[in-house]
């Protein structure tokens, strides 16, 4: 065992009792100057404090044996103040290689005043070490008396110290700048908990909203594309694209701007929180990083505990006094439907239909058409083999293709279209239709053609309805015939091979060369036909389509583009973070089968812990959390094998589906199983609870509104429900590590379900219970506030402490002092000091009085902060 302790501390006045910290300065050899490196936490009202805060050097640092170490004690006087009153009782320094060339890596030192004089009491120096980092190159270094502790630690606090050395190059890609805290708490059996709290930022943060602004600009320039191929249109809808496409590549180049922008970004990978309302960092989640707590207790194995902090996926430079997209969307669509428009209106189920087949198209046609070449360049070799196979493939995905237009909607958008054609008179408006058959209902105001709203889409008798129907089966048709030839060329071959085959053996060969060329002419014609007539299929296809989406941009401009912006920037931030928490998950869970068995076969489950006040601006935060949490359903994950040394997620799809690919590398993608290892999709279930706990949600409370949290708490645990079902189905009974903790579930989540009911006020135990269920269910854990700074630190702390004293033993009486060291000296204050550069807590003793009681910050560590 290795640590540092000191003794027998001497008051100025012999009978006061003494507040004490010590400071930890280092001088470096060649410089000669002293630097502040950090402190223990302050232990009250004895002479013999015993400190559970401990110190880490990461490696980068220039820590050397010649680096020489002051410890310096202090005794504060009032610690309530903003700035604390402390007086000096003594200090002492040692050069590291003393302490590490020292017998049993120990040095008892003598602590003096300033002058060098007076003795005031000693410290034992040690070295230490905490659990699997046992071989790793770490030096501790504690302090440590009879009663008076604190733990110096020198040790990694690379991406290594977070993920093993095993994991290193494909987290390192990700995670960034970590800062380790170190702390040691007694058991309830006395004895000492080692707790390694580790904080990290992320380069996703900037590169998975730069991934997807790409995605999103390349699906609008192919969307602008397809409006300008509509072809001609009568003036009224010519106008109406005009329009339309004016705004949409005004809105381009905005995205294209602000790719641009994030292209200019180095250094640090995280967005402070006073950067919140930064035009051109919209897309970035606000503060992202993995909060880790590494614990290491006698006897038992070691356990860590992840939660992901970001501040709540929200569009802050847009503002919120219209509210947040919860709101804004289901108003806009009830506008839309409702207010007469020169458009035809859709609904948002048959908008996202037209861009589904736009997207099947536009993946289809190359596919197919390379299928097509590859039978061809077969025929030309005159391989049997590969001429099936190629035919196996382009049936398949011939067939896929013919099934993207079985409906309805392709149909009446096809009519819908033709009478927007210039010059379409329509001569016999048909009896009324249901439009929610048809798939569009025309809204008119002025139309030239004298369309009625209420008609819906008259049939022109012009309109050739069986047309479509012609050219759609063309494409079965040609097929058929492409597999006909190659029946008919296989079988030819076949029994010319045994008739030749019989007079000499030979021949076969010479049957390529006589006959090679013949297999090609015979299906290049037929192959040139299915291409045309699956041209034809797609030009009216995609025709028709953009012409749905023509009617949705229109009937709302420029709100809907507005509102289509505000969706990307709240999704881009969700998502950000939900790459992080999958990426770490995933290499958490690497070893453990059952989380590997449960994510492919049920998916993952991912846990927001919202601390927002449905008061004011953060009712409106909360509603864009809210869509950007449900909006991450779309997206599936695929872990890939890495083929570089580029580590970095890639993302490929569209707005309504988007599939994340996670690179690892050869050794560990080896220990996935098997339909991992093919590329099952893995899904994603995200939940959100939210507790206003602040001083705006007492407001809320008295004089305001809470629907909305209690309407996202019901809906969001119908969900989790929904995942806890899917579980017990899929999964084996034994899969859960505890037999015990299938019931345990059980009756977390109908107290959760309880809780919720019961509309008490600030009821953090959803919080708690929701956070509980999620470990216990293998999920990712997010806390989230306005800017995951302040109350975020509150919460993050509380469920470290929390989990030390139910699954670790923590010392009861320790619960308080161990929460207030973490706030105090751990590494969300660090967090504090990255975005506001000050070590205060932005709470003032108003705010805190309105706070639930294990919320509230130390003394001291709060107070006027510029954020
Ligand atoms: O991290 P937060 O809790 O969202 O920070 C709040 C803080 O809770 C509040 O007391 C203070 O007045 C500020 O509004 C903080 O938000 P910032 O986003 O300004 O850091």
């Amino acid at each position: 065992r290795k640590r540092l302790a000191c003794k027998d501390l001497v008051a100025a006045t012999r009978d006061r009792k003494l507040n004490t910290f010590i400071q930890v300065s280092v001088v470096h050899p060649a410089e000669h100057i002293l630097t502040r490196y950090s402190s223990t936490e302050i232990v009250e009202g004895t002479r013999d404090p015993l400190f559970l805060t401990g110190v880490t050097f990461p490696p980068e640092y220039p820590i050397y044996e010649e680096t020489k170490i002051k410890l310096t004690v202090y005794d504060v006087k009032d610690k309530s103040q903003d700035t604390v009153s402390r007086s000096f009782l003594g200090c002492t320094t040692f050069r590291v290689g003393d302490l590490v060339k020292s017998k049993e890596q120990q040095l008892t030192l003598t602590l003096r005043t300033s002058d060098g004089g007076k003795t005031v009491g000693t410290i034992e120096v040690n070295l230490v070490k905490m659990g699997e980092l046992e071989d790793e190159e770490t030096d501790h270094i504690t302090t440590d008396g009879q009663d008076q502790k604190c733990a110096l630690v020198r040790e990694c606090t690379t991406a290594e110290g977070i993920s093993g050395k095993d994991n290193l190059p494909s987290l390192n890609a990700v995670l960034k700048n970590p800062i380790c805290k170190l702390y040691r708490f007694p058991t309830s059996d006395n004895k000492w908990m080692r707790i390694r709290e580790q904080m990290a930022e992320t380069t996703l943060s900037f590169h998975i909203p730069k991934e997807l602004i790409n995605l999103h600009i390349k699906e609008d320039m192919r969307r602008n594309q397809e409006l300008k191929d509509l072809g001609e249109l009568a003036p009224h809808w010519d106008n109406m694209r005009k329009s339309v496409i004016a705004h949409c590549d005004q809105m381009l180049s905005m995205y294209q701007d602000t790719l641009a922008e994030l292209g200019k970004h180095t250094g640090s990978s995280f967005k402070s929180s006073c950067s919140k309302g930064e035009k051109t960092l919209e897309f970035i989640p606000i503060n992202l990083h993995l909060q880790r707590m590494h614990v290491h207790s006698p006897r038992l194995k070691d356990a860590l505990y992840d939660v992901i902090t970001v501040g709540a996926p929200a569009a802050h430079f847009q503002g919120f006094k219209n509210g947040g997209l919860r709101k804004l969307l289901s108003k806009f669509e009830a506008e839309r439907r409702n207010t007469g428009y020169q458009c035809i209106y859709y609904s948002p189920e048959n908008t996202a239909k037209a861009k589904e087949v736009l997207s099947n198209i536009n993946h289809l046609q190359p596919l197919i058409s390379s299928h097509a070449d590859l039978l061809l360049n077969s025929a030309s070799q005159h391989s049997p083999d590969s001429l099936k196979n190629s035919l196996k493939m382009l049936s398949e995905k011939t067939e896929l293709f013919v099934h993207a237009f079985k409906d309805q909607l392709v149909r009446s958008a096809l009519l819908a279209l033709y009478t927007a054609r210039p010059g379409c008179v329509l001569k016999k408006p048909a009896g009324p239709r249901n439009s929610a058959e048809e798939g569009g209902d025309l809204q008119h105001q002025d139309h030239p053609s004298q369309i009625k709203r209420q008609d819906s889409i008259p049939h022109h008798s012009e309109y050739d309805e069986e047309e479509w129907d012609r050219v759609w089966a063309n494409v079965g048709k040609s097929l058929n015939c492409v597999i006909a030839m190659v029946d008919r060329l296989l079988e030819k071959d076949s029994v010319s091979n045994i008739k030749e085959g019989e007079n000499d053996p030979s021949a076969a060969d010479c049957n390529v060369l006589h006959t090679g060329g013949d297999w090609y002419e015979q299906l290049y014609p037929l192959v040139i036909t299915l291409k045309d007539c699956m041209g034809e299929v797609v030009t009216r296809a995609k025709q028709s389509m953009a012409f749905v989406l023509l009617q949705e941009l229109a009937c709302g401009l420029p709100q809907c583009l507005m509102l289509t912006l505000r969706r990307d920037i709240v999704f881009s931030q969700a998502l950000a973070g939900l790459v992080c928490g999958f990426v770490i998950k995933l290499h958490t869970g690497l070893r453990d089968q059952g989380f590997l068995q449960q994510l492919h076969s049920v998916g993952l489950l991912v846990q927001y812990e919202g601390l927002l006040s449905t008061y004011s601006e953060e009712a409106g935060m909360l509603e864009d959390m809210a869509v950007g949490i449900s909006d991450l359903q779309k997206v599936m994950f695929k872990v890939i094998e890495a083929k570089s040394e580029d580590f970095l997620p890639i993302i490929t799809g569209r707005r309504e589906h988007y599939i994340i690919e996670v690179q690892l590398p050869a050794k560990m993608f080896e220990l996935l199983p098997q339909e991992i290892k093919e590329g099952k999709l893995l899904r994603m279930y995200p939940v959100l609870f939210n507790v206003g706990i602040n001083e705006q949600q007492t407001l809320a409370e008295r004089f305001g509104d809470t629907t909305l949290q209690e309407n996202i708490n019901q809906e969001n645990l119908e969900l989790l429900k929904e995942y806890y079902k899917l579980f017990t189905e899929k999964m084996p009974p034994d899969c859960l590590p505890h037999f015990q903790e299938q019931n345990d579930l059980k009756g977390l989540l109908e107290n959760l379900h309880q809780n919720i009911q019961a509309k008490k006020r600030k009821n953090v135990e959803i919080m708690w219970l929701a956070a509980t269920i999620c470990r216990k269910l293998n999920g990712v854990r997010f806390t989230c506030c306005k800017s995951a700074k302040d109350r975020t630190s509150m919460s993050v702390t509380l469920e470290q402490c929390s989990i030390l004293r139910d699954e670790h033993q923590l010392h009861k009486d320790f619960f308080i002092r161990a929460l207030d060291c973490m706030r105090r000296e751990g590494c969300r204050i660090e967090n504090v000091l990255k975005n506001v550069k000050c070590r205060k807590y932005a709470f003032n003793m108003i705010q805190l009085m309105a706070f639930p009681k294990y919320y509230r910050p130390p003394e001291g560590t709060y107070g006027k902060a510029d954020t």
